[in-house]
């Protein structure tokens, strides 16, 4: 009976082991196989390479994580090198009853600080001061763990405890201060402390702290206070360096546009034109004591060509143009923003003549004292004060753009800031088709430009600049996606349609966008085939299978 639950005891262990060699080459083998296929592919030069290109695209924020990192190692070196065992920290009142007592031996009052240090007679120490004071006092006992030592070595009935207590002891004696006791004193008692330890005749003195001592405790002061203040600092680091980032500054942009680009807005051209002599010097205006207007206000619904206006202007005056948009002095940090305003207005006079064009003024020239955000009263208060700090020779003309000028404060209106103010309206008819010939200017038609610009102005009653050009895009588009060659009538007329209604349910249906899409995509046969075929209720929520 024995022998055959041996045996089986032997082939359930055997068979427990062949299932474990199983599991191994079933798991881990193609796992390690594939481990090494990578290893393998791994070449050291290319990881060498790649190590080279983040170094060189990273340098200042490797330089600057070097150098923390260095900075808190030789910190945390130096705390731990000068690290030494510390006094029991006492109440007065124990120096006080010691003093009395008898039991202390030297004092040290520290000079420039309330501390005192003192020492006292060993064999005065109870044992109950040994057990309360843990391992920072271990030292107090290291007299009595002699004694202890000897009693047991006389003995000699256990070793082991004997040499624990060696050990403990050599411990104890690394760590013996050189002070065993510290405590604060307290305002007004020196005189009787005196008395008392010239009584006792007690050895006193007076020394400064330690240079080390202090450098110790300041450092470990600043990186307490460091540490919390960390996030904080980086989040002002990040908001100033956004702010203060070479995209942000600001660069002159030599503009292309030209009022041939922009059209349907006569009345507004018009009136920038006069700007545009005065800053080329075709109209003297100085002659007959007349200033060049600082500021003209473009006020208009979206999209009906403020930007393009502003753009034109520049273009066509043939100076540096100064973009920014009034969001972009809307700062988190108070004085920011303000700052940002003289920084742009500074770059445009040493660049003068020139044109800074603010779009959307709105956003920091609405009125003031409106709101508690102390920051955007900053903003304007800098850019009123930049509009009147130009002297009248200085070539600089500044250009908003706004869709509510209700909203402004009165103050940027006034003469001599945004005195001009220019309505830049919805085209009429002939503005409509004289914007559609600007934009069809590059593309193939199937059609004669007129004929569509005629038609689609009147089809498009209220639409603006930016309305009509997204027609035309769109045509383009659509035209694009036939796969024809020219535009052609029906792809406009879809344009407009979808501009007016947006896309419609029958564009939308599943067989549609499947037929659509194996349009562009032809060679993807599963796309094509899959879509043909399924257009039941198999089909995925955009009417065709997934791609994989
Ligand atoms: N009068 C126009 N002539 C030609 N193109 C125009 C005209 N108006 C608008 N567009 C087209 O619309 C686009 C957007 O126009 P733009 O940015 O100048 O409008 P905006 O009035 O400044 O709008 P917003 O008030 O929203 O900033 C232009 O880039 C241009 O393609």
């Amino acid at each position: 009976m024995n022998g055959s639950t041996g045996e089986r005891k032997t082939r359930f262990v055997k068979g427990e082991s062949s299932n474990l060699r199983k599991r191994f080459s079933l798991r881990l083998r193609p796992r390690l196989r594939l481990l090494a296929l990578r290893l393998k592919r791994i070449s050291i030069r290319s990881f060498f390479n790649d190590v080279r290109t983040f170094l060189q695209n990273n340098i200042r924020r490797v330089a600057f994580t070097t150098f923390i990192s260095v900075v808190l190692g030789f910190c945390y070196l130096f705390l731990k090198l000068t690290a030494l065992p510390s006094p029991r920290i006492v109440p007065y009142s124990d120096l006080v009853v010691s003093l009395q007592s008898g039991s202390v031996t030297k004092v040290l009052l520290e000079e420039g600080s309330r501390r005192i240090y003192y020492n006292r007679d060993s064999n005065t120490v109870g044992d109950n001061q040994i057990s309360e004071t843990g391992s920072r006092a271990v030292y107090v006992s290291t007299e009595k763990d002699v004694a202890k030592v000897e009693n047991v070595d006389n003995s000699r009935t256990d070793q082991s405890s004997n040499l624990n207590l060696l050990r403990k002891l050599s411990r104890a004696q690394a760590s013996v201060p050189e002070w065993q006791y510290s405590t604060r004193k307290l305002d007004r008692d020196e005189k009787y402390l005196l008395s008392l330890m010239r009584e006792k005749g007690v050895t006193y003195s007076s020394a400064p702290q330690s240079v080390i001592m202090s450098m110790r405790s300041t450092l470990i002061t600043i990186i307490s206070l460091w540490i919390p203040l960390i996030p904080l600092m980086w989040l002002l680091y990040r908001q100033l360096s956004a702010a203060n980032s070479p995209a942000r500054k600001k660069q002159p942009q030599s503009q292309t546009v030209g009022f041939d680009d922009v059209e349907g807005v006569d009345a507004a051209k018009l009136e920038l034109m006069e700007i545009v002599l005065c800053l080329q010097g075709a109209i003297n205006y100085q002659k007959l004591g007349a200033k060049l207007p600082r500021g003209v206000l473009l006020v208009g619904p979206p999209g009906t060509g403020k930007t393009l206006l502003a753009r034109a202007v520049a273009g066509e005056a043939g100076v540096p143009f100064f973009t920014v948009s009034a969001s972009e002095f809307v700062e988190m940090f108070v004085g920011r923003g303000a700052a940002r305003i003289r920084d742009l207005f500074n770059a445009a006079r040493k660049s003068a003549p020139s044109i800074i064009f603010i779009d959307e003024l709105d956003a920091v020239g609405g009125r003031r004292g409106r709101s508690f955000n102390d920051e955007r009263d900053q903003t304007l208060n800098q850019l009123l004060t930049e509009m009147d700090g130009f002297e009248s020779e200085t070539k600089v003309v500044v250009i908003a753009a706004t869709n509510r000028p209700e909203a402004l404060d009165p103050a940027l209106c006034r003469p001599g800031r945004f005195s001009r103010k220019v309505l830049v309206g919805e085209p009429d008819e002939g503005g409509r088709r004289k914007i559609l010939a600007v934009h069809l200017r590059g593309v193939p038609l199937e059609e004669d430009t007129n004929i569509i610009c005629h038609l689609v102005a009147s089809l498009t009653p209220s639409f603006v600049g930016a309305d009509l050009a997204n027609i035309v895009n769109e045509a383009a588009l659509l035209a694009a996606r036939r796969g024809a060659e020219t535009v052609a009538r029906e792809d406009i007329m879809e344009a407009i349609e979808r501009a007016k209604f947006g896309i419609n349910d029958k564009q939308l249906r599943p067989s549609t966008i499947s037929k659509e899409l194996g349009k562009l995509f032809p060679w993807m046969p599963s796309l094509v085939g899959k879509n043909d075929r399924r257009q039941d209720d198999l089909q995925g929520p955009l009417g065709y299978q997934t791609l994989s």
